[in-house]
């Protein structure tokens, strides 16, 4: 079996901590760690397995190193990884150039981005291999993650993007939610109510999008009745051009990913 080290146990390695374990890994073969004893401490009570303040000794047991610090942070991370495992990087930005400079050479990375559907076993998550990252480093990655959510394999040239999508898309549909009850409670609606009839609704909506296979606009005018409700709430939308602010928001979010790799 495969020893795995998580450092860094915060949003996103704690989350990927718990989808593991819920997917049958053994506990003793894991290991979270932090920089901070009172997040060990909240970790231990909420994860069956290790939670370790000490990089080095983590690693030290690890056949597979999973670095889930913030890119700026990633530094120490790498240090306490060493040479000869695998290395799995969540790092948003930060490029399997970059890694396999700080690692050595040889070093076997791969690169990740996934989202906080790991929470819930929903995650989309993308793998990208380094230079020297063989065929079963991926599938090890792919297993790894799979416990999570869905996986699949891009050439890392479209990683920025990616994150721009799938990683911090559903920010955009939590501000969708947060601002849809806000003006639901103004029109009228209970505030638990209305964030029932959205959640539903998102829940319906993804559901057809996924088994329909159609395209969202022929989805979206099937709901628009000739002169009825839903033209006049899309002409205000255009008006206001919430498309380019979603179409510049994802660029934005691509460039900033670029930028990223520096930090580390
Ligand atoms: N949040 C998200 O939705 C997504 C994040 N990502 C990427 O995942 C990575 C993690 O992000 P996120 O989980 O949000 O960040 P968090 O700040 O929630 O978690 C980072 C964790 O790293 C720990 N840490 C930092 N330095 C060290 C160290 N030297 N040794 C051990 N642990 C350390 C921190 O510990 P402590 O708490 O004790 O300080 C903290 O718990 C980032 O690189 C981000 O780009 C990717 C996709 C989605
Ligand atoms: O904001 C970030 O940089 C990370 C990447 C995707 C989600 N969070």
């Amino acid at each position: 079996m495969t020893t795995v080290a998580i450092i860094g146990g915060g949003t996103v390695g704690g989350a990927l901590a718990g989808a593991i374990l819920r997917g049958g890994h053994p506990a003793d073969q894991l290991i979270v760690t932090v920089r901070r004893e009172e997040h060990a401490a909240r970790l231990r009570a909420e994860l069956a397995c290790e939670v370790l303040l000490d990089n080095a000794e983590a690693t030290r047991r690890a056949d597979v190193v999973i670095v889930a610090t913030k890119p700026q942070d990633i530094g120490p991370a790498l240090e306490a990884a060493g040479t000869g495992r695998l290395v799995v990087s969540m790092a948003a930005g930060v490029t399997t150039a970059v890694l396999e400079k700080r690692l050595g050479p040889e070093s076997r990375v791969v690169r990740v981005m996934t989202n906080t559907g790991l929470m819930v076993d929903q995650a989309m998550s993308v793998i990208s291999p380094g230079r020297h990252a063989t065929e079963a480093d991926l599938d090890l990655a792919e297993t790894l993650l799979t416990s999570g959510g869905r996986v699949i394999r891009l050439p890392e040239d479209q990683q920025d993007a990616v994150s721009a999508l799938s990683g911090h898309g559903a920010a955009y549909l939590y501000f969708i939610v947060e601002v849809l009850t806000q003006a639901g409670v103004y029109a009228g609606v209970a505030q638990p109510i209305a964030r029932e009839l959205l959640i539903q609704t998102m829940t319906g909506a993804t559901t057809l999008l996924r088994e329909s296979g159609q395209h969202p606009v022929e989805l979206r005018e099937a709901i628009m009745s000739r002169g009825g409700a839903t033209i006049s709430a899309f002409r205000e939308i255009e008006r206001h051009n919430v498309r380019d602010a979603l179409f510049d928001a994802v660029m934005a979010a691509t460039r900033r990913g670029a930028e990223l790799s520096e930090l580390a």
